[in-house]
């Protein structure tokens, strides 16, 4: 019996090396690897000059695994090889003349670049699958979910009420609206700000990827204008700068607590999201010169009523106004603002820039 060479064809991908062999009804198929680079085809089937024994030997460019895929079926005999070191040849043989019965298989073909953006989908598709199955895992998620929704939801209404109601006595009263700011307002808005001592507790716990430091910063900073300069002092209450420092907080977070209601039910709309890391920009600096007109503000008052004052021994005076405490949380001040500024642009960028590589 005459014994003949088959049609072949490959392609390669980074870890794997593909061939197709043109035999139809392929029986006593005899694969077998010699040495580390030369692989042996034997078979009877129907090829190119009809029933026939046929066999082949390639010696690749480079090594391979011992381990052959192989799968027969009517119409051809399918191989898979895996390289031993995972990278692109520059060609399937060892010498550089292809044989003649070789050739590429252009149904199965990548070129390099196209191979790795390949290979990257699949790394994708298999981190996305074990990151959501590690998600699946935590039995609490849905706990957790529903917790941080009724807590921005709460949130949400109390800053809304707040904005509104602020809204409407300007509009009706005009600047008049500035002077009682404190008494229309102050009990929601010091629900909303001692709730919102959780959200230093929210990243503590796990349940949040929000820095814990720039959440300190944030929460301890109002904490200290509401119940310190206005809470503590009755002089500070009807003055115009409760009405601002109230608005500057008050317009951020009916944007903030809804953008955090939508991601807790995976959902985004681009509108409100574009608000939640831009509208910072101008808010956060008008903000804090608005926190440090109020201290300004609140220094004589303190000297004056010597509220909170550390006494001192008697040679050192009599004691010392809590003034000085505040002239230096005005440095802190500008500092925090400093931290959280930057704190906040980089996560509009982290923001922006994952989504732009999500779209491309
Ligand atoms: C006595 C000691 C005193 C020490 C302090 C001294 C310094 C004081 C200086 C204080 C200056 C303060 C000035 C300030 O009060 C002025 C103003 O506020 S003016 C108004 C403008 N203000 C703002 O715009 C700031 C608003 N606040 C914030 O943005 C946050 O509080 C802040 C912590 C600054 C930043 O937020 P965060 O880090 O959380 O960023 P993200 O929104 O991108 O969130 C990160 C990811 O976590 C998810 N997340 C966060 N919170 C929630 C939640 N409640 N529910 C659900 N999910 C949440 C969020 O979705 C993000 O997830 P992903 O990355 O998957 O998108």
């Amino acid at each position: 019996m005459q014994i003949l060479t088959p049609q072949v064809f490959w392609a390669q991908r980074h870890g794997e090396i593909f061939l197709r062999v043109e035999l139809s009804d392929a029986s006593d198929v005899d694969i077998s690897l010699q040495g580390h680079n030369t692989l042996q085809f034997r078979a009877q089937g129907h090829g190119a000059k009809g029933d026939n024994q046929y066999e082949f030997s390639l010696e690749f460019l480079e090594p391979v695994k011992s381990e052959i895929h192989q799968k027969s079926t009517q119409r051809q005999v399918d191989i898979k090889i895996r390289k031993r070191d995972e990278r692109w040849w520059e060609r399937l043989t060892l010498r550089e003349k292809k044989p003649l019965f070789l050739a590429p298989d252009f149904d199965r073909w990548l070129d390099e670049s196209d191979a790795e953006m390949e290979l990257k989908a699949k790394e994708e598709k298999i981190n996305k699958i074990s990151v959501e199955s590690r998600v699946r895992k935590d039995p609490y998620i849905g706990l957790k979910k529903g917790y941080l929704f009724m807590y921005n939801l709460v949130q949400f209404l109390g800053f809304s009420w707040i904005f509104v109601n602020m809204t409407v006595r300007l509009f009706i009263l005009g600047q008049d609206s500035f002077y009682d700011t404190f008494h229309t307002t102050a009990d929601m808005m010091y629900f909303c700000q001692m709730m919102a001592v959780l959200e230093v507790v929210n990243p503590l716990l796990g349940l949040v990827k929000t820095g814990f430091f720039p959440a300190m910063i944030q929460v301890a900073g109002r904490n200290v204008i509401l119940f310190v300069i206005f809470g503590c002092l009755d002089e500070m209450q009807n003055k115009a700068v409760v009405f601002f420092v109230f608005y500057l907080w008050s317009s951020i977070e009916i944007f903030r607590y809804p953008f955090y209601m939508l991601a807790c039910i995976g959902t985004d709309w681009k509108l409100l999201t574009w608000l939640r890391y831009s509208l910072w920009i101008p808010l956060y600096p008008l903000g804090v010169v608005a926190e440090a007109v109020a201290v300004i503000q609140s220094l004589p008052i303190f000297d004056e009523t010597r509220l909170f004052s550390v006494p001192l021994p008697s040679a050192l005076g009599h004691s010392l106004s809590f003034s000085y405490t505040l002239q230096l949380y005005l440095v802190l001040m500008f500092l925090g603002l400093f931290i959280n500024f930057r704190h906040l642009y980089k996560q509009r960028q982290r923001r922006y820039r994952s989504r732009k590589r999500k779209v491309h």
